[in-house]
């Protein structure tokens, strides 16, 4: 089990200690604990915080808490998560000149004091347990950021310059200049938060998307319950009423929905390696594609705010590593998702036949009764007419099978990626309300509770309002 012994170095030498041998390899560079040489003379101590290289620790046994440490740290394979308390460092995602690598960590990091924790912490029902993952591709091998723009396109700055406020609920109003520090956190209740950040409106039928990034640019997209059949066919989709449900629209109308428009609906995109889950996520989040692969570590995610009939509503996109060897970190944040979107590449055969074992995986930690399943073949731009139909097939009866809305798009040329993102966001957000709805149960949203003291009953819901609409 353990090697035989080497000699070591001489006591004192100026190169690092290396132990070979022992069941974990330990390099360590300038370390403070360093025997004095045997002649006595005493040895510069190089303390780790003043070390000039990074230090590289390969398998450590114990947690490591690193108070403000200056210098870049470059962690592999570690099997405990690093704790970082008070850096003094920003942590702002843009930009950052320190890189930090941590590759294989089964467990998330915590951050305290990350800007990004604060997200995290709006809704724990939908947020990591610990804080908001930094999510990284890996190229940071490299020692380069990727928090910054991806290459492929100019992104959309929402984390970069200025953004655009959008001063009515109807997309229609004016416009102030924010830098993004001023505005408001994503976590922010969504209801103080208006005029809402960036993001997009939906309505009901007919209806308009208004993007509004730093381009300050408006786009119309077309939306509704119902998506073109252009772009779904009818067997296709699950849903098939004509518009949200009644109760949905009478909800927003009156303004009774409740918790919805401060909660973070969590989504998460699974599939395997390479079929494009990060490109889809980007095309739509950022307007970008990024023609070359680096394979997701663990998870990423993005926010994407929408206001549906008027109301508030946000999405947290999680973008899952497809690769064997992380499935077991992206795994963890499965759970607490409202919607599943399974992705295969619809020019690989069997990236579609895993699509069930990334179902099964993905439903161990959800609710298979309330969770809503979306089947999304990509890279449809590879693809000739003749082999997509053929394709279809296969996939429509494997969409048929577990249930699921099924699409097929392109993130290289964004076909169908908003209009099937705008799907996602209307399905949920129905969703959310008629369980708002049903949780409200007999005491409905907006009622308001009299307490007469001369009562026996102390507690009776006064004068419940007939709805004008609610059927
Ligand atoms: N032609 C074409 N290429 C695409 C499309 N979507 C993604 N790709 C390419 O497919 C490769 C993989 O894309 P990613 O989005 O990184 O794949 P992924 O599913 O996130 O991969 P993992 O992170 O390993 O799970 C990249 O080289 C993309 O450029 C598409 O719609 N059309």
């Amino acid at each position: 089990m353990v090697g035989s012994p080497q000699p070591r170095d001489d006591v004192g030498s100026q190169r690092p200690r290396v132990i070979v041998g022992t069941v974990r390899t330990r390099v360590i560079v300038g370390s403070a604990r360093a025997r004095p040489p045997p002649d006595g003379t005493p040895r510069p101590q190089l303390a780790a915080e003043e070390s000039p290289r990074p230090r590289v620790i390969f398998g450590t046994p114990r947690a490591r808490v690193i108070v403000g440490s200056p210098r870049p740290r470059v962690i592999v394979s570690s099997p405990w998560p690093a704790v970082v308390v008070a850096s003094p460092r920003p942590r702002a995602p843009v930009g950052s000149p320190w890189p930090r690598v941590i590759v294989g960590t089964p467990r998330p990091r915590v951050i305290v004091g990350s800007p990004r924790a604060r997200v995290a912490g709006a809704d724990l029902s939908s947020a990591p347990s610990q804080g908001a993952p930094q999510g990284r591709r890996q190229d940071e091998h490299s020692g380069s950021s990727e928090e910054g723009p991806r290459p492929g396109g100019a992104a959309p700055g929402r984390r970069q310059g200025h953004v655009r406020l959008l001063s009515t609920a109807q997309g229609v109003g004016e416009e102030e200049e924010a830098a993004p520090d001023e505005l408001e956190d994503w976590a922010q209740p969504c209801h103080t938060a208006r005029p809402a950040a960036s993001g997009w409106s939906l309505h009901s039928t007919p209806t308009r998307a208004v993007w509004l990034w730093d381009k300050g640019e408006e786009l119309e997209a077309p939306f509704s319950i119902i998506p073109p059949t252009k772009c779904l066919r009818k067997e296709a989709a699950l849903h098939v009423h004509k518009d949200f449900h009644p109760r949905v629209t009478c909800a927003c109308q009156e303004h009774r929905t409740g918790t919805v428009g401060f909660k973070i609906s969590k989504v998460i995109v699974v599939g395997d390696l390479s079929v494009g889950k990060t490109c889809l996520i980007n095309r739509f989040c950022k307007d970008t594609f990024d023609k070359n692969y680096k394979a997701t570590i663990g998870v990423d995610f993005e926010m994407e705010r929408f206001e549906v009939l008027g109301i508030p509503f946000s999405l947290q996109l999680w973008d899952t590593a497809g690769q064997e060897r992380f499935k077991c970190i992206a795994s963890t944040y499965y759970r607490g998702a409202q919607a599943i979107i399974i992705v295969f590449n619809l020019n690989d055969v069997a990236s579609l036949e895993h699509t069930k074992q990334w179902l099964a995986d993905a439903l161990k930690e959800n609710d298979p009764s309330s969770v809503l399943l979306f089947l999304v073949g990509s890279k449809k731009d590879l693809s000739t007419p003749a082999q997509y139909v053929l394709m279809e097939k296969d996939a429509l009866k494997v969409a048929q099978e577990m249930k699921a809305e099924y699409w097929a798009v392109s993130s290289l040329t964004g076909e169908n990626v908003r209009e099937f993102f705008f799907r996602v966001a209307a399905l949920t957000f129905e969703a959310n309300v008629l369980a708002e709805l049903e949780k409200s149960g007999a005491r409905r949203i907006g009622d308001v509770v009299r307490i007469n003291s001369n009562d026996n009953n102390l507690y009776l819901t006064a004068g419940k309002k007939k709805s004008t609409c609610c059927p």
